[in-house]
């Protein structure tokens, strides 16, 4: 049996909670990893087979993000092991079920992931007083609506152009999940001259290669539908768009969907990470030996939790996508830059950077701020 602390290292996790309330049927996780720099920020995924080791590997991807966009917070994630896609009432029970279990651990600020959303927050917000990604109605950013992960997103692509030798205009992009992060990424860069030559989600792909418009697929998974039942282009399985061919891949849903087993069947030129942990480390090896210039998650889909924290700490929506694209821009060049002069993966060097910002931000406090 795994325990945590066969995850653990000298950066993380600082504590493990799991939550069991059969009355509503709760199962939960919540892993805050480090809180140097601050409580934790990091997002509620519900799903039925998230597990301790995806929890504890997101939270680590939080505090790496945190650190990399110089924000005054730790990382942490919690996970709810169900179907997001229940009832209302029952998922409005379970939310509010996980709020005040978890209440009482101030150190760990909830926020959106896969299967919550603005309402989930305003429910956690209600029980509990604490969370961030609200809606507006609450003075929050609803920054799922708006599409702060994917404005940030394209800003890494747009950062990331000069280093693979490619220009917007007409690049072609697969997105692979069609979610908050997918649709804004694929809206945002359809909007610089990008062509979205394929789409896909849970139940389908669909590839055109004149290219799809975001928000005619919007519609689509707004009635409820998979955006391969669009009549405009050729459906195949939601597996399909890893062999679609173009200049940019963007993976938008859930972990360890390019592995070593499947990484040779990516035929493009820029992998731009807007899931957490899409990749595995050995995939980023195998498509950097082939040239593949693969963007990091935790610098390419950082504008979710700069988006809130700022709205933590009270700034306004211009505030934050502006800061969100400063830091999407400086940062993407300053991990490629540093890339190429050490010959590394840009991982490597991403990883080189927010590790030593967390040590240094652990060094100044009793215990390392893990307790
Ligand atoms: N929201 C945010 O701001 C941030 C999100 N992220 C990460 O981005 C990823 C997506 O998050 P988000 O967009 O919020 O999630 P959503 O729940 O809004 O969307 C997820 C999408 O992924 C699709 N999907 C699920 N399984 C598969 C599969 N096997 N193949 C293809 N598509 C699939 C879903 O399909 P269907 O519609 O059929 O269910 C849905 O379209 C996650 O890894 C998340 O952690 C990272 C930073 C911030
Ligand atoms: O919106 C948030 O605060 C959550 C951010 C997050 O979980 C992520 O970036 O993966």
């Amino acid at each position: 049996m795994t325990t945590v602390f066969d995850l653990a290292d000298d950066l993380g996790p600082a504590k493990v909670i799991h939550v069991h309330v059969p009355k509503v049927g709760l199962k939960g996780i919540l892993v805050v990893d480090n809180v140097a720099a601050g409580p934790s920020i990091g997002g509620v995924r519900m799903a039925p087979d998230v597990s301790l080791t995806e929890c504890a590997r997101l939270a680590r991807a939080m505090t790496l993000k945190n650190a990399m966009a110089g924000l005054p917070h730790g990382g942490g994630k919690s996970v709810i092991f169900a179907d997001p896609k229940m009832p209302a009432s029952e998922k409005e029970q379970l939310i509010r079920a996980f709020a005040t279990a978890i209440g009482s651990e101030t150190q760990y600020i909830a926020g959106p992931d896969m299967g919550t959303n603005e309402q989930c927050m305003a429910w956690v917000h209600d029980e509990i007083g604490r969370s961030v990604g609200l809606p507006r109605e609450l003075g929050g950013i609803p920054l799922d609506q708006l599409g702060a992960t994917g404005w940030g997103l394209a800003h890494a692509v747009k950062a990331a152009l000069p280093f693979c030798d490619l220009d917007l205009k007409g690049a072609r992009v697969a997105v692979q999940g069609f979610g908050s992060v997918g649709y804004h990424a694929a809206r945002f860069l359809a909007a610089e001259g990008a062509v979205i030559v394929a789409a896909s989600d849970s139940r389908g792909t669909i590839y055109r290669p004149e290219g799809l418009d975001p928000d005619a697929l919007f519609r689509l998974k707004a009635e409820g539908k998979s955006v391969g039942e669009c009549r405009d282009g050729q459906a195949s399985g939601p597996e399909e768009i890893i062999d679609v061919e173009c200049d940019i891949w963007i993976p938008a849903a859930r972990p360890d969907v390019v592995t070593e087993q499947n990484a040779d069947r990516l035929q493009t030129r820029l992998v731009a990470e807007g899931a957490n942990i899409p990749l595995t480390s050995g995939a980023e090896e195998l498509l950097h030996q082939r040239g593949v210039l693969v963007l990091p998650d935790f610098v390419a889909n950082a504008g979710g939790v700069i988006c809130a924290a700022m709205e933590y700490h009270g700034a306004t929506q211009t505030a934050a996508f502006d800061a969100i694209a400063e830091k999407l821009t400086h940062n993407t060049t300053q991990v490629l830059q540093a890339a190429t002069e050490d010959r590394v993966l840009p991982r490597t060097a991403a990883v080189k950077i927010a590790k030593e910002r967390v040590r240094k931000a652990m060094a100044t406090r009793r215990w390392g701020g893990m307790v």
